[in-house]
């Protein structure tokens, strides 16, 4: 891996995907407790992918009750663009988006910061790193999907590694994410490839003590942070 710069920090972002939402604000504000240092919401919207979550509503709701926290949008839906406004009235702070069905990726970028959020870009596993090379000086974070995105529980797609691994030898000081399947078994490629952002979602909501889960993904991604500074 390529040098990194000091700046570069380990984030945990838990998904709530699959919790129990019914009781989403005291999920939520536990995995907060518990050491999480954001909160990586799944808006799914049954045509990008064949399932439905939450949807701008829901956080608006969940903001008005967790005040401080980061949040970061998953929008895995078909119409991005439709979703910015609202979900910046809701408290986003960061909008994730998938590049895959947007045919003016530039201008969508430049519409969710003037509506006052960052600027994710979300790669489905078929997606090639070539589609994203020209929209990296525009976004804040890439996300690479370490499944194929819809459902919380499947299994990692270490081939995505490359992908990681090219984005953060030739942007060292990149914010760079990986979704999908990321637990304990599998934190050590995501941090070796070069991945600080870390949204792991079974592995932490089913596991009987989230707060040593979420110690032990920092511990192995710091460590490779560390390596790179040295
Ligand atoms: O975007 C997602 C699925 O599309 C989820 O964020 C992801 O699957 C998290 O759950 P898990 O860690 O269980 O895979
Ligand atoms: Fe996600």
């Amino acid at each position: 891996m390529a040098v990194s710069p000091k700046s570069l920090k380990c984030k945990i972002g838990p998904s709530i995907l699959n919790a129990d939402l019914s009781q989403l604000f005291l999920e939520s504000q536990r995995l907060l407790d518990n050491g999480a240092d954001y909160l990586h919401l799944d808006v799914m919207d049954g045509h990008f992918v064949p399932n439905l979550t939450i949807g701008h509503p829901v956080v608006k709701c969940l903001r008005n009750k967790i005040r401080h926290a980061f949040f970061e949008t998953h929008m895995m839906v078909s119409e991005p663009a439709k979703w910015v406004e609202p979900m910046a009235d809701a408290g986003v702070n960061q909008y994730t988006f998938h590049i895959e069905p947007v045919k003016e990726v530039i201008p969508l970028c430049r519409k969710i910061r003037e509506a006052g959020m960052t600027v994710g870009l979300a790669l489905k596993p078929g997606t090639g790193i070539e589609a994203v090379r020209q929209y990296i000086d525009h976004a804040d974070m890439i996300l690479i999907m370490t499944v194929e995105p819809g459902f919380g529980g499947q299994q990692f797609m270490t081939d995505m590694m490359p992908k990681v691994q090219w984005l953060r030898h030739n942007y060292p000081g990149l914010d760079i994410e990986v979704d999908g399947g990321v637990g304990l078994n599998t934190i050590t490629a995501c941090a070796e490839a070069g991945a600080n952002m870390i949204v792991a979602g079974t592995a932490v909501i089913n596991s009987s003590d989230q707060r040593a889960v979420m110690a032990n993904l920092r511990e192995t991604v710091e460590r490779s942070i560390h390596k790179c500074n040295v």
